[in-house]
């Protein structure tokens, strides 16, 4: 673990003032050829924060990190740098560190020289600038190689190199794209938790860049997740994970992923909410709350959400909220199996291009017809719903994209030597109160937004 004891401020090396906040205000990239890179995003990255910006491949993070740094112009909206526009302020100008996947070091100069670097071009003195160094490089570990090339190093050393190098000043901001990203998984773990111990210990703000989730949910204190553009959810760790904001989050955060079924909603008015999954179907309380929100859709599809950690396989007489299935196959993962059950139920296959329901275009006068009619029984009960849902539905437009079906396997957690195998029956119980609930557009359904 790498130790640094100094408090490092909001004024670096050379006693010049750094940025610690970056908030991006509607901002938009379009490409001279016509991609639309980044759309619309609003992000504020807080003093101090580690904040990474999560997804797959072409959605967009490097260009919002390009355009904190001032590599890249945006085409509408604005950078703001410690609350002051920075969109036509030079790169040079922006007191901001960059570290990059392909470490960029300056392959004919010493470890020393290439953390000294930025130091040198400052004009500090060689005494104070070596034992700068000195410092830094023995706080990363790589006090004894500074007098090799970058040749004569491993891929983590290189890694460590670089970010002596962007460190050296002390910013106030650091901007990280995929740097693990070319390191074997050992050394990417080892190094993940050394990057996000030292900025922490700094004090220095973060906006790290990473397809990898297991990066961003150990990193991050935030996590901004986008797709093709779009920021889909904003939030710790625990929020995006528990509670995603949008189906496309919820299919891509977790391992294994989330189960994505299928369900046709039946209100049974004051009594419960049947969720019918094919050939089986659970039963949400009247008395659970998000059963109101729930209810807004009787009559449609919606997709439920359930993690592996919310089934607890279970005698196959039980009662309760259990779903009964057999084992397709078993994947054996050393410290625990996964058993992946035919259920009789519809998955929903988020693909990149995005995922909806093709409910009949009827569909929304169905809720319409149904919210009156609920209003005529109910009254007051209406009321609530109607400020559930249209309170805490979130804002984010998720992308109306296409998705597939196919038949459900159910991801189910077993212990490593299971006593089952592949053509057994499987029965689990169901934790309700983990389920999550989404729309044909693939919005959250919930109450008490957070
Ligand atoms: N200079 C450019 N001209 C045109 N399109 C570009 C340019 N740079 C990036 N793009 C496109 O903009 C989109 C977003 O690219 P970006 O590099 O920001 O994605 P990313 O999420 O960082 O992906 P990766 O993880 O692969 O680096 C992609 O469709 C990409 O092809």
């Amino acid at each position: 673990m790498i130790l640094v004891t100094v408090f490092w401020g909001s004024v670096d090396e050379l006693g010049e003032e750094t940025v610690t906040t970056v908030a991006l205000k509607d901002v938009t990239k379009v490409f001279k050829d016509g991609t639309l890179a980044v759309d619309s995003i609003n992000l504020d990255v807080n003093d101090g924060e580690f904040m990474v910006l999560l997804g797959p491949s072409g959605c967009g993070k490097s260009t919002v990190l390009r355009m904190i740094a001032g590599l890249e112009d945006p085409t509408q909206g604005a950078v703001l740098l410690d609350g002051e526009l920075a969109n036509d302020l030079p790169p040079r100008d922006r007191k901001i560190a960059m570290v990059f996947q392909d470490f960029a070091l300056y392959p004919h100069m010493t470890v020393g020289d290439n953390i000294a670097f930025p130091l040198r071009l400052a004009g500090v003195e060689p005494t104070p600038r070596g034992e700068r160094v000195t410092d830094v490089a023995s706080a990363l570990g790589i006090g004894d190689v500074l007098a090799r090339k970058p040749g004569q190093l491993s891929g983590g050393q290189r890694q460590r190199v670089a970010m002596g190098r962007a460190i050296i000043r002390r910013p106030g901001l650091f901007l990280m794209d995929e740097p693990l990203s070319n390191l074997d998984c050992g050394l990417r773990a080892e190094l993940r938790a050394e990057i996000s111990g030292l900025t922490r210990e700094l004090g220095v703000t973060t906006v790290y860049v990473t397809h990898d989730q297991a990066e961003a949910l150990t990193m991050a204190d935030r996590v901004a997740i986008m797709r093709r553009g779009v920021l889909q959810d904003v939030g710790t760790p625990t929020q995006v994970y528990g509670r995603p904001a949008t189906l496309y989050v919820a299919a891509f955060l977790g391992s294994p992923r989330m189960n994505l079924l299928e369900a046709s909603v039946y209100v049974h008015l004051d009594r419960y909410v049947t969720l019918n999954l094919g050939e089986q179907s659970l039963y949400l309380p009247w008395d659970d709350i998000r059963s109101r929100a729930v209810a807004h859709y009787h009559g449609e599809r919606i997709v439920v959400g359930m993690r592996a950690e919310a089934l607890t396989p279970v005698s196959p007489d039980s009662p309760g909220d259990v779903l009964r299935g057999r084992i397709r196959y078993l994947e054996h993962h050393g410290h625990e199996s996964l058993a992946f059950l035919d259920i009789g139920a519809t998955a929903i296959v988020v693909d990149e291009m995005g995922a909806r329901l093709d409910n009949p275009p009827e569909g929304q006068r169905g809720l319409r017809r149904f919210s009156s009619v609920m209003q005529r029984l109910t009254g007051k009960a209406v009321e609530a719903a109607d400020d559930a849902a249209g309170g805490t539905r979130t804002s984010v437009l998720p992308d109306p994209g296409r998705h597939h079906r196919r038949p459900a396997e159910l991801a189910v957690r077993l212990a490593p030597y299971p006593a089952v195998a592949a053509g057994h029956p499987l029965a689990v119980a169901v934790r309700m109160d983990a389920l999550h609930f989404f729309d044909e557009r693939g919005g959250r359904i919930d109450v008490g937004w957070r």
